[in-house]
């Protein structure tokens, strides 16, 4: 950089400063430490004070930021310093601030469902309407693929939700349809094998993962909940796992952690008789941790995410691991042995002429 172009840069650093006075709206504390580590970079060099005490809260925070920033060259700082500023002073003047309203971003990559972040949280929503979200092979692997990344991604929590009417009606039935009689061992060794790994990755997944139960749910997606750590329920939602009506067999882990959670005697009802539950049952028999009313149901649910994932981001995660490790072995070897036993279930005739009646019309749940 010429000696020129670093005076102007100087010039307008030094206006920058000024600018910065005249934020009318707060930045956010975030924001504050950003701009008190990029100027003391610009105006200091690399942070060599010795780190402040634990319990010096401010101090250490400020320290922190301005560490972070290693050796960024004093010109870069006051480039990043100027820019920002800049971004505010923009931000303001189109009527909001960064930290008030952060963007939403959409990931790219996905058909049958939207994943988007937002506020630290990675929204993952089933997104086949018109067939009421069920759940086909892509849609699988897309919900593994999405989990994997939010697993990783900048977010404090996940959240798993429906786009419309229902949250989901469960596995399309399609999966199983227009299979040559020659191929039906191989659809259901490979159904096995993707189920599997679909339910291993939400056992696995590291962070809270909320589901956002908007409407009817049936069969996986109803099994499901008793692997995410809350469940807010619409009281238009409805809570069915009809095995035995399609000559199948509980999933999700379902056959382990639905006694634990509602007793052996009402987990019967469900996964053996068919018992559809209401939001309200399903809140009292432990499934669903609150409903909402449907009116209200996106606001109040979105709001109190919202606080929940301005929580501390590692605390979070860590205390979800922990809770989550006494059981993980367990819920795998649960997770392998329903994925057998559904194997078979598939080819068995009761299951075959379930699916049959179903694209005959003459059943519907
Ligand atoms: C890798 C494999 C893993 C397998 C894991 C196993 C999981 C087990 C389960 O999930 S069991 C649950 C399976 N789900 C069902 O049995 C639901 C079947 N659907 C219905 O009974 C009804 O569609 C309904 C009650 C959900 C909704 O009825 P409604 O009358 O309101 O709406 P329509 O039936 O007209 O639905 C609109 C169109 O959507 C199609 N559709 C809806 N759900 C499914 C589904 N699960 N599978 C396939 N198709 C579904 C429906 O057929 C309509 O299509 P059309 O317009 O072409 O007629």
């Amino acid at each position: 950089m010429t000696t020129a172009t670093m005076q102007v840069s100087q010039k307008d650093f030094e206006k920058a400063q000024e600018q910065l006075k005249l934020l009318k709206k707060d930045p956010g504390n975030e924001t504050k430490l950003k701009l008190y580590a990029l100027f003391k970079q610009a105006t200091e060099g690399p942070c060599n004070s010795p780190k402040p005490g634990m319990l010096d809260f401010v101090k250490k925070a400020k320290w922190d930021a301005w560490n972070s920033l290693g050796n960024l060259s004093q010109d870069n700082a006051r480039q990043k310093y100027t820019e920002l500023v800049s971004s505010l002073i923009s931000a303001e003047s189109a009527g909001q601030t960064k930290d008030a309203s952060p963007e939403e971003s959409r990931h790219g990559g996905y058909e049958t469902i939207i994943v988007t972040t937002k506020n630290n949280i990675t929204k993952i929503m089933f997104n086949r309407p018109e067939r009421k979200n069920a759940i086909n092979h892509q849609m699988y692997r897309e919900i593994i693929k999405a989990l994997h990344e939010a697993g990783k991604d900048d977010s404090t929590i996940a959240v798993i939700t429906g786009n419309g009417e229902y949250y989901t009606s469960g596995n399309d039935l399609n999966n199983f349809a227009n299979v040559k009689p020659n191929e039906m061992e191989k659809m259901a060794k490979d159904g096995a094998v993707l189920l599997k790994e679909f339910v291993s990755s939400f056992i696995d997944f590291p962070k809270p993962l909320i589901a956002v139960v908007n409407g009817p749910a049936i069969g996986i997606s109803v099994t499901l909940l008793g692997l995410c750590d809350i469940v807010y329920a619409s009281d238009r939602a409805t809570f069915h796992t009809p095995f035995s009506q399609l000559g199948q067999s509980p999933e999700g882990c379902s056959s382990y952690l639905f006694p634990k959670i509602m007793g052996l005697a009402k987990a019967n009802e469900m996964l053996l008789f068919n018992k559809k539950l209401t939001a309200a049952q399903a809140c009292a028999w432990g499934l669903v941790t609150e409903v909402f009313p449907d009116g209200t149901f996106q606001k109040e649910v979105w709001e109190r995410l919202k606080a929940y994932a301005s929580l501390p981001k590692n605390s979070l995660a860590v205390s979800k691991q922990l809770l989550r490790s006494m059981e993980k072995e367990k819920l795998h070897a649960v997770n392998s042995k329903e994925c057998e036993v559904l194997k078979e279930r598939w080819l068995s005739d009761e299951c075959l002429n379930a699916i049959v009646s179903f694209f005959q019309r003459k059943s519907k749940l």
